[in-house]
């Protein structure tokens, strides 16, 4: 505390200096000198002189009074005149007949005190303010001195912890050197008692660091124990402070949102808000259109591409609408739609090519290598429907196939090989019926030369036609059969005349395409036949890779209720062996059985050998492409994926459909659609039933396939049949006992045909009767106007001559002016002279009266018509 002089403390507590001097001159301190150190223990003094003579002061001043108070009263008159306001002025005044007298009063009072009291006080008063301040001062300094012996026992704690650890320290080094030092010590004895005098301070010691060491330990667990709470309290304020940071953040992501939106409001209406400013804030516009590069694999959702562009789905979706196409932003879209998009928004497309995997598994088999060697021709029967081709077929092979078939016609791919004495030759057996076009179409893509069997007595039909077209497509050349030679009607002439009109040209007309007569059903001309097929194959110089790994493609395929999937399949390249690993479409399997056209298990099959596999996974489709591959991980691998994307595929066809649905009933309401549920024994039947069935729609009645399928009908066929109203057809195949009850119990109709004919025939009639009737007019009579008179009972009528046919009362009729219509309505009246009739006929004269038309003119003509409807057939 900083010292201080008499005079400073009487200026401090504003005691009077030498009053000050008095008190402590009374208490019996000697200063004399008011600058001098007021020091603490005179301030002790001061105070108990004060308190002490506090009392003294009171009881001295008991001795006689310490004030008198003197009084002094005074009377005196005033004289004051009569009437106005003083006489009521005057309390105390009383009346008189010329004045008034006012007798006046006056007290006074002193009260003297005695100068002792007065400066009793002022000294008391003194006393008082100096007593507190004295205390005050003296408490001050003992708080300072308590202060200071505080800080002087944390010193000595610091300094003691200080030594306690330099001496553990220490002691750790002695322990060392002791154990160093006691090999010394055993060496040498003389020391001892100075060791002895040394033990004596290490115990001293030992016992101090004992103490040290029992503090630190203490204070360490304070220590502990303040960190503990310390980080307690800083993890709960770490939480509270994430917790409003979360809390802040919520507000934020609630102002952010609405920010945006404020910011695109404000882009769109041109406003800025304090919202879209802070968007601002956080986002830097970009100063050029940003152009990315985007993936576009083969299939894509609008979702996806929309957000590899970074863009908008809505957005997207209205760059759709502009280029016409509608989806949804769940709806895959094709390569090629999401190329032009991508384009359209101003960004980079890249094509993502999916056949990677299919290139590392397939490796060589896709793509045939080694040396080539020669092989038999595929050859494929077409023709019109009976112009002969089974029988044909059935000659070479000398089977009888034809007749074991239903209703005749054969219904679905065979591959034959038939040894002839020129060699081998494969046939596929295509049927003649137009509903086969598709399979007949990918017979010609694995076909080398082409029979095209027409009757001689029938001539070129649709079909042939057809078949014509299909061959040059396929760049096949074609050999034809004028069969059926051995009729009597039979004019082969009239065939090659009928098929050069259509650029197939006979050999000996100059032309490139050799002409065989023959006869199926005699045999008559087949070897030329063959023999004119081996040589078009020679002149094709037909190849094949045996050395690789074994390919081909599926001819047909069905399911066998005892050995599961069954698949004809005609090798191409390499030799096709029992125990291959093979893949084909979406199936896979190893081969476990191979047969021939015969049904004779064979343990391989080359080039051009058509044979029958077992040991597929499932029904590969007509026409799918077969390899074989390394190992069975591999073409799971490759199958999973092909149906996947097929999955892709068939949904993105699936919802265009359902799109173009929408659309077209948006357009018309009136259209009807026939659902169907097609079953049947083969896959190539099927697929043709489904296409020829669907070929019967027109504009008003819409044939739709709702599921189509190989093998029995079962229940879940007749549930969608129920749940899709369509109609359950089986081709060849029937519904299992199940199916059965629940068709029956919900009244489905089960239809069952064995001739594709009877399927297209009977469902043409039943979309028929679906058909709207036409309604036709028919124009009955027409009458000349020939004169006009005005009846007052009838109004205008015409003198007409009716110039043809017959005009009824009852029948509309249209009133043409220079053959322009400017009247339609009813006959009010018909006469012939004066009496009604209901008909005249031509060449006759006759009155007409028009309902609501009094404008009828000389030269008009009356057309009399009528309306029929007219039952429509497809
Ligand atoms: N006279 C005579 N009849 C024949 C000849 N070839 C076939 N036919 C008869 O013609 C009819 C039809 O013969 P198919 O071999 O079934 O005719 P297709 O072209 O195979 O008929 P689809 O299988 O329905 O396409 C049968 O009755 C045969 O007997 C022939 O060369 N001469």
């Amino acid at each position: 505390m900083a010292q201080s002089t008499v005079r400073d403390f009487a200026e401090q507590t504003g005691v009077p200096l030498d009053r000050l001097m008095i008190q402590l001159r009374e208490a019996g301190l000697s200063c004399e000198d008011p600058d001098a150190e007021f020091a603490e223990s005179d301030k002790t003094a001061l105070l108990d002189h004060i308190r002490s003579t506090h009392g003294r002061k009171e009881e001295a001043d008991e001795e006689g009074p310490s004030q008198i108070t003197l009084k002094r009263r005074s009377h005196s008159q005033l004289r004051m005149p009569s009437g106005g306001g003083a006489e009521r002025r005057s309390a105390r005044g009383s009346r008189a007949a010329t004045g008034r007298t006012v007798n006046v009063e006056v007290r006074k009072k002193r009260t003297y005190v005695k100068r002792s009291v007065v400066e009793a006080e002022a000294a008391e008063q003194d006393a008082q303010v100096l007593e507190r301040a004295l205390q005050r001062d003296l408490k001050a300094a003992e708080e300072s001195r308590r202060q200071e012996a505080e800080a002087e026992t944390e010193r000595q704690r610091q300094e003691a912890a200080e030594a306690a650890a330099r001496e553990a320290e220490a002691a750790a080094a002695a322990e060392a050197g002791a154990s160093r030092a006691e090999s010394a010590a055993e060496a040498s004895a003389p020391e001892e008692p100075e060791a002895e005098a040394e033990q004596t301070v290490a115990d001293i010691e030992a016992e101090q660091q004992k103490a040290e060491s029992e503090s630190a330990r203490k204070k360490e667990i304070e220590d502990e124990k303040e960190r503990k709470r310390l980080e307690a309290e800083a993890k709960r304020e770490r939480e509270a402070e994430e917790r409003a940071a979360r809390k802040a953040a919520r507000g934020k992501g609630k102002a952010r949102k609405k920010a945006e939106a404020g910011g695109r409001q404000g882009r769109r209406r041109g406003a800025a808000g304090a919202a879209s400013s802070a968007l601002q804030q956080e986002f830097e516009k970009p100063t050029a259109p940003v152009v990315r590069d985007v993936q576009v694999p083969e299939t894509i959702t609008v979702g996806e591409l929309a957000q590899r562009m970074s863009v908008k789905a809505a957005d997207l979706i209205k760059e759709m609408m502009k280029q016409g196409v509608m989806a949804t932003i769940n709806q895959a879209i094709d390569q090629d739609t999401a190329v032009l998009l991508v384009e359209e928004m101003g960004h980079r497309p890249h094509i993502v090519r999916e056949d990677d995997l299919e290139e590392a598994v397939l490796g060589q088999a896709a793509e045939p290598v080694g040396e080539e060697v020669s092989r038999s021709p595929v050859v494929t029967i077409m023709g019109h429907v009976d112009h002969g081709k089974t029988t044909l077929l059935d000659f070479i092979r000398r089977a009888k196939v034809a007749s074991g078939e239903a209703g005749g016609i054969t219904q679905h791919i065979g591959a034959y090989r038939v040894n002839t004495d020129r060699g081998d030759l494969t046939f596929l057996d295509t049927p003649g019926h137009e509903a086969f076009t598709a399979m007949r179409a990918r017979g010609a893509q694995v076909t080398d030369v082409v029979i095209l069997v027409v009757a001689a007595d029938d001539g070129v039909m649709p079909q042939t036609e057809e078949a014509v077209k299909h061959a040059r497509a396929a760049g096949v050349p074609i050999v034809v059969a004028v069969n059926k030679i051995d009729r009597e009607d039979a004019d082969p002439d009239r065939v090659k005349n009928e098929l050069a009109a259509r650029e197939v040209i006979p050999e000996e007309w100059g032309g490139d395409t050799q002409f065989i007569s023959c006869s199926a059903l005699t045999g008559q001309g087949v070897e030329e036949l063959l023999e004119a097929v081996a040589l078009q194959a020679e002149l094709l110089e037909l190849k094949a890779v045996r050395e690789c790994p074994a390919s081909g493609i599926v001819v047909e395929s069905s399911l066998d209720r005892g050995r599961g999937p069954v698949a004809t399949i005609l090798v191409q390249n390499g030799v096709l062996q029992q125990g291959d690993m093979i893949i084909s479409g979406t199936e896979y399997g190893r081969v476990r059985a191979l047969l021939d056209e015969r049904g004779e298990r064979v343990k391989s099959a080359g080039p051009s050998t058509p044979v029958v596999v077992l040991g597929l996974s499932g029904l590969p489709e007509a026409g799918d492409e077969v390899l074989v591959v390394e190992d069975e991980r591999k073409a799971r691998e490759l199958a999973d994926h092909r149906r996947e994307k097929s999955r892709d595929k068939r949904l993105q066809a699936q919802k265009a459909a359902r799109m173009d649905e929408l659309f077209s009933q948006m357009q018309d309401q009136e259209v009807k659609t026939v659902n169907l549920v097609i079953k049947g024994d083969v896959q190539g039947s099927v697929e043709a039933l489904t296409q020829s069935l669907t070929n019967l729609s027109n504009e008003e009645v819409r044939i739709t396939p709702v599921a189509t399928g190989v093998g029995a009908i079962n229940e879940s066929d007749v549930n969608l049949a129920l749940a899709s109203e369509a109609l359950l057809i089986g081709f060849n195949v029937r519904a299992d006992a199940k199916a059965r009850r629940l068709a029956q119990e919900n009244e489905v109709e089960l239809h069952y045909y064995s001739i594709i004919y009877d399927a297209i025939d009977q469902l043409r009639s039943a979309i028929s009767g679906m058909l709207e009737p036409e309604t036709q007019e028919q124009i009955i009579g027409t009458a000349e106007v020939r004169d006009v008179f005005r009846s007052s009972q009838l109004g205008q009528i015409a003198g007409c001559l009716v110039v043809d046919g017959v005009v009824r009362r009852r029948n509309p009729i249209r009133v043409l002016r220079d053959n322009v219509v400017v009247f339609e309505g009813d006959l009010e009246s018909l006469r012939r002279f004066k009496d009604d009739v209901n008909e005249v006929q031509s060449g006759t004269e006759c009155g007409i009266g028009v309902r609501n038309y009094n404008d009828v003119r000389v030269g008009d003509q009356i057309e009399c018509y009528e309306r029929v409807t007219i039952e429509r057939s497809l």
